[in-house]
C-alpha cells in the first residue's frame, strides 16, 4: 500500500503508527511538539518525519489524524501549514480522534471543498489494544476511502464498522465512552463502599469477575486502582471531554442522562484537583476523598 501519513504521536497515535510500521507499511509522521522525542523513536523504526500536517498530506495519498480533542482536530486542518493547504483530489484524510459530529462535519466539508475525501474513524480500545492491533474502528463518511484504507484498519483493529454518513462514527464513539465513564464511576464507588464496609476490594474484584457484570475494564484497571496506580493509558482529561461531548449530544436530542451527568461532575472534580493527565481510573481518588500517593 502507499505511504500513510500520521498526525499526532500521543499515546494512541504513536502505538498505531508503530503498529503500521511493524506490519511493513511506509509511514510519514508529524507531531506538534517535536521535542517529545516520539518522532525520533518512530524514525528509528523506519518512519519519515514531516515538518507540518501540510507536508505530510503533500507526500501521502492517505493521512490519518489522532489528535486530543475538537480544538486540536480543527487546528491541524484549518491553521497555517494545515491539511487544507495540500489536500486535493485523489487524497484522503482519516480522522481517528474522538470528537463531536459537528467538528467532524466541519472538517469533512472543508476537505471535500478542496476535492479530497474524508472519513471519520474514532476507535474503541486503549493503549494496549492500539499496540496489539485490537482496536474497534467506528468509521463513517466516504465509503471509497473506507475501502481503500481497510488494509491499514485490518492491522490497527480487530473489527471495523462503516456507519454511513459523517457524524455517525463520532456519535457512536461518544455513546460508548459515555457508558464507559459512567461504569468507571460506579466501579469506583463500589470499591470504596467495599473497603469502608470492611470488605476486601481484591475479593470484590474476584466476585465481580465471576458474575454477569464481569468485563475487561474492571479486570484490567481494578488491581492498579487498588494500588493507587494510574499510569495513563486513557488520560482522564480525554474521558471528561468525551462525557462533556456525549452530554451535549444528549442535550441536542433531549435525552435525560442523570448518570452520565453525575459521572461528568466527578471527572471534572478530578481534573480540577490535578488528575487530568493520569489514567481516567484516577477518578477513584475523588470517591476515596484522597490525593493519589503515586502515579
Ligand atoms: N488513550 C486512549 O486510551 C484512547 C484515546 N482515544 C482518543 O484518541 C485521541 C488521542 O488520544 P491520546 O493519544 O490518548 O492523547 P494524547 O494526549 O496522548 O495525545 C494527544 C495528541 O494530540 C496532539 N495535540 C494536542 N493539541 C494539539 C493541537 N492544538 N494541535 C496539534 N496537535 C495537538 C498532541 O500533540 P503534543 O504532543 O504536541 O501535545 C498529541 O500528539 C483523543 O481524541 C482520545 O480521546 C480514543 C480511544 C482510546
Ligand atoms: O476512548 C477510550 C477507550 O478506551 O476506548
Amino acid at each position: 500500500m502507499e505511504e500513510i501519513g500520521f498526525l499526532g504521536m500521543g499515546i494512541m497515535g504513536k502505538a498505531m503508527a508503530m503498529n503500521l510500521l511493524r506490519h511493513g507499511f511506509k509511514v510519514s509522521v508529524w507531531n506538534r511538539t517535536l521535542s517529545k522525542g516520539f518522532c525520533d523513536e518512530l524514525k528509528e523504526h523506519g518512519a519519515s518525519v514531516g515538518e507540518s500536517p501540510a507536508a505530510v498530506i503533500k507526500k501521502c495519498k492517505y493521512t490519518i489524524g489522532m489528535l486530543s480533542d475538537p480544538a486540536a482536530a480543527l487546528s491541524v486542518v484549518f491553521d497555517k501549514d494545515g491539511i487544507l493547504e495540500e489536500i486535493c483530489s485523489g487524497k484522503g484524510y482519516i480522522d481517528m480522534s474522538t470528537v463531536d459530529a459537528e467538528t467532524s462535519s466541519k472538517i469533512s466539508e472543508a476537505v471535500k471543498k478542496k476535492g479530497g475525501s474524508f472519513l471519520e474513524a474514532p476507535v474503541s480500545g486503549s493503549k494496549k489494544p492500539a499496540e496489539d492491533g485490537q482496536l474497534v474502528i467506528l468509521s463513517a463518511g466516504d465509503k471509497g476511502l473506507y475501502d481503500a484504507i481497510l488494509p491499514a484498519f485490518d492491522v490497527l483493529g480487530k473489527k471495523s464498522f462503516f456507519l454511513g454518513e459523517v457524524g455517525n462514527g463520532a456519535k457512536m464513539k461518544l455513546v460508548v465512552n459515555m457508558i464507559m465513564g459512567s461504569m468507571m464511576n460506579a466501579f469506583s464507588e463500589g470499591l470504596v463502599l467495599a473497603d469502608k464496609s470492611g470488605l476486601s476490594p481484591n475479593t470484590l474484584l474476584d466476585v465481580l469477575d465471576l458474575g454477569a457484570i464481569a468485563n475487561p475494564m474492571f479486570k484490567m484497571k481494578g488491581p492498579s486502582m487498588i494500588q493507587n496506580s494510574y499510569s495513563p493509558a486513557f488520560p482522564l482529561k480525554h474521558q471528561q471531554k468525551d462525557m462533556r461531548l456525549a452530554l451535549a449530544l444528549g442535550d441536542e436530542n433531549a435525552v435525560s442522562m442523570p448518570v452520565a451527568a453525575a459521572a461528568n461532575e466527578a471527572f471534572k472534580k478530578a481534573r480540577s484537583t490535578g488528575l487530568g493527565d493520569l489514567d481516567f481510573s484516577a477518578v477513584y481518588e475523588i470517591f476515596k476523598g484522597t490525593e493519589p500517593s503515586s502515579a
